[in-house]
């Protein structure tokens, strides 16, 4: 069965449709991309999966139940953590402190609340801690536990979403972006980091991205969207090949062999 279904999904906004009844499935313990021009509707697709938006029609089920009307910690306590395309940390907390609040997904507390309630218990803030600070080394990010995140350079701060994504012990890892501003050793070494977390911990892996090196070096099936529709989906080496896929990044007339820069 698959553990993330979508049928007919759509999501409009005024007159534009932004997803166009997007059927999609996602097999468990995969790592799967999204690609497509800019425009084409993937973050939409993201916020429409996690709750930010309400899909205009259609259905989306998760572990075999349906999340859609669910809000989004409602689906984050279901099993799917996310990472953004602009950073969102809490950059006036620590490091460790960010990662505790992932945490606490699965119960119904606002942040603060759920780190002042962690004060009065002192075992369950050490076992708390000990935990944030292991994924915050999982990652990669070494004697920063106690630094403020916004002090963090941009690398390890993208590191610090993933921990804290990972903190909710997901199911499933939606990464929207996750090589972005990256250069070239960073984005080799987050590669790694995702198939680590894949191989690991079980945990499937969606993730939106631009950067081709990366698509094409993880995917093990690549799902493409254009104008809110996808257009094709099928292995790295399919993808490739895809003349629509070709159509759709270099636009109408472009031909085999013209496209390999911008799909390697
Ligand atoms: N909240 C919103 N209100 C109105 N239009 C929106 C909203 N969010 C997205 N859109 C529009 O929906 C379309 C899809 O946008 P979306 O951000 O999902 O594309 P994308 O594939 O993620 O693009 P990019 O690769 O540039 O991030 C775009 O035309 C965008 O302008």
């Amino acid at each position: 069965m698959a553990l993330l279904e979508t049928i007919n999904v759509m999501k409009v906004f005024g007159g534009l449709t932004a997803i166009n009844k997007v059927n999609f499935q996602l097999e468990p313990g995969r790592i799967v991309s999204i690609i497509g021009p800019n425009g084409a509707g993937k973050t939409t697709f993201f916020n429409t999966l996690t709750g930010i938006y309400s899909p205009d029609g259609g259905e989306i089920n998760f572990n075999g139940r349906s999340l859609v009307g669910l809000r989004p910690d409602q689906i984050a306590a279901r099993g799917i953590s996310r990472t953004f395309q602009n950073i969102r940390l809490f950059g006036e907390m620590s490091v460790v402190e960010n990662i505790l609040v992932g945490m606490h997904v699965h119960l119904r507390q606002s942040p603060l609340a759920t780190l002042l309630h962690l004060r009065k218990f002192k075992a369950e803030e050490a076992e708390a801690e000990n935990k944030a600070v292991k994924l915050m080394q999982y990652v990669g990010l070494r004697g920063v536990g106690n630094e403020l995140a916004k002090n963090l350079p941009y690398g390890a701060q993208r590191r610090l979403e993933i921990a804290r994504a990972l903190a909710a012990d997901p199911l499933l890892l939606l990464l929207d972006e996750p090589a972005a501003g990256m250069n070239p050793q960073e984005t080799e070494d987050v590669t790694r980091l995702f198939r680590s977390i894949r191989d690991d911990r079980g945990i499937t892996i969606l993730l939106i991205e631009h950067d081709m090196r990366v698509v094409m070096n993880i995917s093990e099936h690549i799902c493409v969207m254009d104008y809110g529709e996808k257009i094709a989906e099928g292995t790295p080496a399919e993808i490739r090949s895809n003349p629509r896929v070709i159509e759709a990044y270099l636009g109408r007339g472009a031909v085999a062999g013209q496209h390999e820069e911008k799909l390697i």
